[in-house]
């Protein structure tokens, strides 16, 4: 009898996107020191249309897309096809995964691929977020997400992953990265 094999990953054979929305650099600082952790290609996600610098004005724009199920047009192309690994980095926007992420799994099949979540909110969680991943992504194979305070720009706290926040944050996430198989 064949006894089976552990799932281990070829670190070096396979082939890693780490893409991320960020608005205002917490989840890309999370972004940048996963894709020093495990290599591969860092990819910001942009917006052919890109939202507005004010915040109210997302925040509205936000809910009626949300609303609505508008997706909007993305400015990165990405050819899926060249990456089994995809990190898949976001704010929580409105207890949602944020539209331009939606845009993404919506317009590139996944299937076979290995889809692993990471994001950042205002401390109210990851909402609905891993949850729609998984419905818009229902061929990948989803590896348990990361998540971590970041910002809370309603109250003027933008960009926070520096310090003791940043330093706790990366060895938040290496221990995430043993955990899930994908560092030694
Ligand atoms: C339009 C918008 C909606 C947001 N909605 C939420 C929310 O529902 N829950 C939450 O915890 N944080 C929310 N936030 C805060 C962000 O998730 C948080 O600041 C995050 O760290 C931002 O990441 P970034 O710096 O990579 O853009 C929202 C921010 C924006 C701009």
């Amino acid at each position: 009898q064949v006894e089976p094999q552990p799932q281990t990953v070829e670190q070096t054979s396979s082939k890693i996107l780490v893409l991320y929305l960020s608005r205002t650099n917490n989840t890309k600082t999370l972004a940048e020191f996963i894709h020093k952790n495990v290599g591969g290609d860092l990819v910001a996600l942009e917006l052919q249309n890109p939202y507005p610098q004010n915040y109210q004005a997302i925040v509205a724009q936000v809910a009626q897309e949300n609303e609505s199920g508008y997706l909007p047009a993305l400015a990165t192309k990405v050819d899926v096809n060249k990456y089994d690994i995809i990190y898949f980095g976001f704010p929580t926007w409105g207890m949602q995964l944020p539209p331009p992420m939606k845009s993404f799994l919506k317009n590139n099949d996944l299937s076979g691929k290995t889809l692993i979540p990471f994001n950042s909110n205002a401390g109210y969680g990851i909402g609905s977020t891993f949850e729609t991943i998984k419905s818009l992504a229902p061929k990948s194979k989803i590896l348990e997400g990361f998540s971590t305070k970041g910002g809370i720009e309603r109250d003027g706290i933008l960009f926070v992953m520096e310090g003791d926040k940043l330093k706790q944050s990366q060895t938040e996430i290496t221990t995430w990265l043993k955990k899930i198989g994908q560092l030694k």
